[in-house]
């Protein structure tokens, strides 16, 4: 594979990104996820191309599922690809095949903290698209979340907010980095084309069984015939908007967070929060203290219903208490006060 360099639009455009979102730093370690795929495969040509400007060390790594019969295959086109251009190559083969889309990811994850944190790479960089988040967007919206989900794909975040399942203090340092959220696929596959890149299809893409396949090979479509030929990029530029009110909100929320809870000295589980305070915020923000408050206090992530719950009692009438919630926790109202009691529990 030659690394002739011919400077194009998106190399342009992303350089422009990276200087203006500050996404990656000069002279950092940097390892590259590479499935195979047009994305990940043209993300990895532009990071080489512009690696003399900004002094980065690439690496790369390929996460094997064992998913398909190919996946080997696709593995050892990856490492030819990473010998050809000098770059560090690390594979992982999953020893059980996951049993879902879920799991794999979760796996693939763990993976590629194990070997960021091996090697010293601080950041993660994938080759999610402006298509990718268009997808996300419509999928988290169908299946009915809130703001949050609808930002769908940040630019960076830490590894451990993506995955909090996986161990606090091995991921809370690595970054991971999504440089492509401008760029869409069709200017990746074109790229990749031009280039004369050899890509690696997925064929689980054609699966219709999948909901994320069906929005990418008929819903899209069909809103761009049918709608408005800019859905995709309309779509990113919502969950764009989006992004940035979700941050501000995030910040006030901390902000409102630590003024109106009282933390168990032990534990450092919040003991009891000051209703008057929350009182006069806006109900948006009353919303968000109780789901960061009940995320802390239950054994599962907090539904609708029980963010609801708690709010409710932020203008309940004295004495007034909730159910139990999932890990036994109850809500009662004490005068100025909302009292979590844990003695149930
Ligand atoms: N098997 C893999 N090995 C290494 N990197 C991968 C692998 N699969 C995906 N990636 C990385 O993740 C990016 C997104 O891939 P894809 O859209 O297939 O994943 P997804 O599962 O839909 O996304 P997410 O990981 O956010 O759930 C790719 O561009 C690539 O950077």
């Amino acid at each position: 594979m030659s690394n002739s360099l011919i400077w194009t639009f998106l190399h342009s455009q992303l350089h422009q990104t990276l200087r203006d979102r500050q996404l990656l730093p000069q002279s950092q370690r940097l390892l590259v996820a590479v499935s195979g795929g047009q994305d990940s495969v043209c993300l990895l040509k532009l990071l080489l191309d512009l690696q003399p400007k900004w002094g980065w060390e690439l690496g790369v790594v390929y996460c094997d599922h064992r998913w398909r019969s190919d996946s080997g295959a696709n593995g050892d086109y990856i490492a030819h690809l990473a010998e050809s251009w000098q770059l560090p190559f690390y594979r992982r083969v999953a020893t059980e095949i996951p049993n879902s889309e879920a799991t794999a990811r979760q796996w693939r994850y763990q993976v590629l903290a194990e070997i960021a944190e091996e090697y010293h790479y601080p950041v993660i960089v994938t080759g999610h698209t402006k298509s990718d988040r268009a997808e996300t967007l419509l999928y988290n919206l169908i299946r009915g979340s809130g703001s949050d989900g609808l930002q769908a794909l940040t630019w960076q975040r830490s590894l451990h907010l993506e995955s909090p399942i996986l161990k606090p203090d091995l991921t809370a340092s690595i970054q991971l980095v999504r440089p492509l959220l401008e760029i869409s696929r069709e200017q990746t596959g074109q790229f990749c084309q031009e280039h004369h890149l050899k890509i690696w299809v997925d064929t689980t893409n054609e699966d219709l069984h999948y909901a994320r396949n069906r929005i990418r090979q008929e819903l899209l479509p069909y809103l761009q015939t049918h709608f408005n030929p800019q859905v995709e990029s309309h779509l990113a530029q919502t969950a764009e908007l989006l992004r940035a009110e979700v941050d501000y909100l995030d910040s006030l929320t901390e902000t409102l967070f630590q003024q109106v809870v009282v933390f168990e000295k032990e534990s450092q589980k919040p003991l009891k929060i000051n209703r008057l305070i929350l009182r006069q915020t806006h109900e948006a923000l009353q919303r968000r203290v109780s789901r960061k408050i009940l995320q802390q206090v239950m054994s599962k992530t907090p539904n609708f219903e029980h963010i609801e719950k708690l709010k409710a009692l932020i203008s309940a009438p004295n004495c007034s208490q909730t159910d139990p919630f999932p890990g036994g926790v109850i809500a009662f109202v004490d005068k100025e006060w909302i009292v979590f009691n844990f003695k149930l529990s």
